[in-house]
């Protein structure tokens, strides 16, 4: 039956265990099992007619039980004015809730047969089990939650399901390191082994001595995590956190991992939970021997609460440098990014769009203009006579010149007009939504404002460039795509060129000549 996945509790509250291991838990003779005046008391909490003298009166056949719960209810936890000496004063006082725990505790350490203990060290297992019940307690009532007698019941009886498996299979255990401080560990051992853990055991258990409903839903839901459990179920596992920590060989380390999500899911501060571990040092001598549990080992609560707030801050320290690390990384990564964008299209040498660039504008545009029946212009440009100019005066005067004429070109730049280096000494303008008047015009522009403008100097000389201009206009959809318009606007350029440079041609496909 192996599976790592935890076994489910049906929503009625009812455990379903694998069939295999149900069947060797009942065949088991040495399963845990409770004395009948608990068997009892636990029929009467049960019981909507009975009363507290009731419940008082099924005690009272035990003496050693009704000595533990005067013992408890005149201690520090329920704060006495006046010692109480009877059974039902002491009921009254303690509550329903608590009062079963009591039994319920005490019948099970009392009650279980240590000869039938294989692998389980008893003592780490009730010291755990105590703990929890007892931080479990203080934690709910430090965040005003009125269930505190259920949750201590339902803490110190979270783990009877190992009592049982320990029971019915003596070799379950045996794998365990012989310090299992962490009890995720016992879990994933029993899941692997059995396709369930100890909190479905330990609630089928106490389904069948017939436990409340929420005890066993508590016990089956003890192993949620906190950013998973119920609101009903946080205090329980918070305080079973509290007790593994606490009976760590090294406190401060799970400490330190406790504080933080304390704080997130439960807006337990790490001076609130100074308070609770002090009070439960106080209070947990007095509890272990009502209980007849060893003491567990001395704790020192505020030195390991301190190495723990040192701990998280190196903790905290480091993550803020790995952080730092990431920030200036990705800040690396973004400009990079940044450059490389630029590069995909932007010219280097103008810092104009470039051709690649500017065919997937033109796309767009053409697209949208072809949708919707507008008129698109595309401008062509080439400097007259570049390589002359190159052989003349040398590769960087070229260089100079396309650089003032980008800036000469950039002057006319708008929303409305669009453009960029086609390559070497060709531009592209393009005009979206312009009629053919208004292309010739912004060629016309261009043209004079190049034929007045130097774009060298050369030993004090200006040197003056002109142009050759081709303009492609599509005003009715006579164009099958984008590259035709180009294709259009380079033969006007051509045109220009043989008609003896410095010009601008509007050629027109569809006459088939130049206007
Ligand atoms: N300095 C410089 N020259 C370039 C660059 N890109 C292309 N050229 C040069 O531009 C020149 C273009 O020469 P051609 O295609 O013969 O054109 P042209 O000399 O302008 O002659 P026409 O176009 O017929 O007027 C070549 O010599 C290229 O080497 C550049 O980035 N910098």
């Amino acid at each position: 039956m192996p599976s790592s996945q935890p076994q489910p509790v049906s929503p009625s509250g009812i455990v379903t265990l694998p069939a295999e291991l149900k069947t060797r838990l009942q065949d088991c003779p040495t399963l845990p099992s409770l004395p009948n005046v608990v068997m009892q008391v636990i029929a009467l909490a049960r019981s909507p007619d009975a009363s507290l003298h009731d419940l008082a009166h099924s005690l009272e056949q035990d003496p050693a039980l009704t000595a533990r719960l005067l013992a408890l209810a005149n201690s520090v936890l329920y704060s006495p004015a006046k010692a109480t000496e009877s059974c039902v004063g002491a009921v009254s006082r303690l509550g329903l809730d608590a009062t079963l725990s009591v039994a319920l505790g005490f019948g099970l350490i009392k009650g279980h047969d240590r000869r039938h203990a294989w692998r389980l060290n008893y003592d780490h297992f009730w010291q755990r089990s105590l703990v929890s019940a007892l931080a479990s307690h203080r934690l709910a009532t430090q965040t005003e939650r009125r269930d505190t007698g259920s949750l201590f019941t339902i803490a110190l009886l979270q783990d009877i399901g190992m009592l049982a498996l320990d029971a019915t299979l003596p070799e379950l255990y045996a794998e365990l390191p012989t310090q299992a401080d962490d009890h995720s560990i016992v879990i994933e051992l029993e899941r692997q082994h059995l396709g369930c853990d100890h909190a479905c055991v330990g609630a089928w258990l106490a389904d069948q001595w017939g436990l409340p409903e929420r005890l066993v839903d508590g016990i089956a839901n003890s192993h949620a995590t906190l950013s998973t459990c119920s609101h009903q179920n946080r205090c329980i596992i918070a305080a079973s956190l509290i007790a593994d920590a606490w009976l760590s060989t090294t406190p401060a380390i799970p400490f330190a991992d406790l504080l933080p999500r304390l704080l997130h899911h439960l807006e337990f501060d790490s001076a609130n939970l100074g308070n609770l571990l002090t009070a439960l040092e106080s209070d947990l001598p007095s509890l272990a021997r009502l209980f007849e549990i060893t003491q567990p080992p001395a704790f020192d609560s505020h030195q390991a609460l301190l190495e723990a707030k040192q701990l998280l801050h190196a903790h905290n320290l480091r993550l803020n440098e790995a952080l730092e690390q990431q920030r200036q990384e990705l800040e690396y990564l973004r400009h990079r990014h940044e450059l490389l964008d630029h590069r995909i299209r932007f010219d280097a040498l103008t810092g104009l769009y470039n051709r690649a660039y500017l065919e997937e504008l033109l796309n767009e545009l053409f697209l949208t203009a072809k949708r919707e029946r507008s008129a698109l212009a595309v401008i062509f440009i080439d400097l007259d006579h570049f390589k002359q100019l190159n052989d003349r005066y040398g590769h960087r005067l070229g260089d100079e010149v396309l650089e003032n004429f980008a800036e000469l070109l950039r002057g006319l730049l708008s929303t409305q007009v669009q453009g960029g280096r086609y390559g070497g000494e060709e531009f592209l303008l393009i005009l979206p939504d312009a009629p053919v008047k208004q292309a010739k015009l912004v060629a016309e522009t261009m043209s004079r404002r190049l034929a007045d403008t130097p774009m060298a100097t050369v030993d004090g000389r200006t040197i003056h460039v002109t142009a050759s201009i081709g303009i492609a206009h599509m005003g009715c959809n006579e164009f099958e795509n984008a590259h035709d318009l180009i294709h259009v606007a380079d033969q006007g350029m051509y045109m220009a060129k043989r008609g003896g440079r410095a010009r601008i041609s509007h050629f027109s496909p569809a006459a088939g000549k130049r206007q």
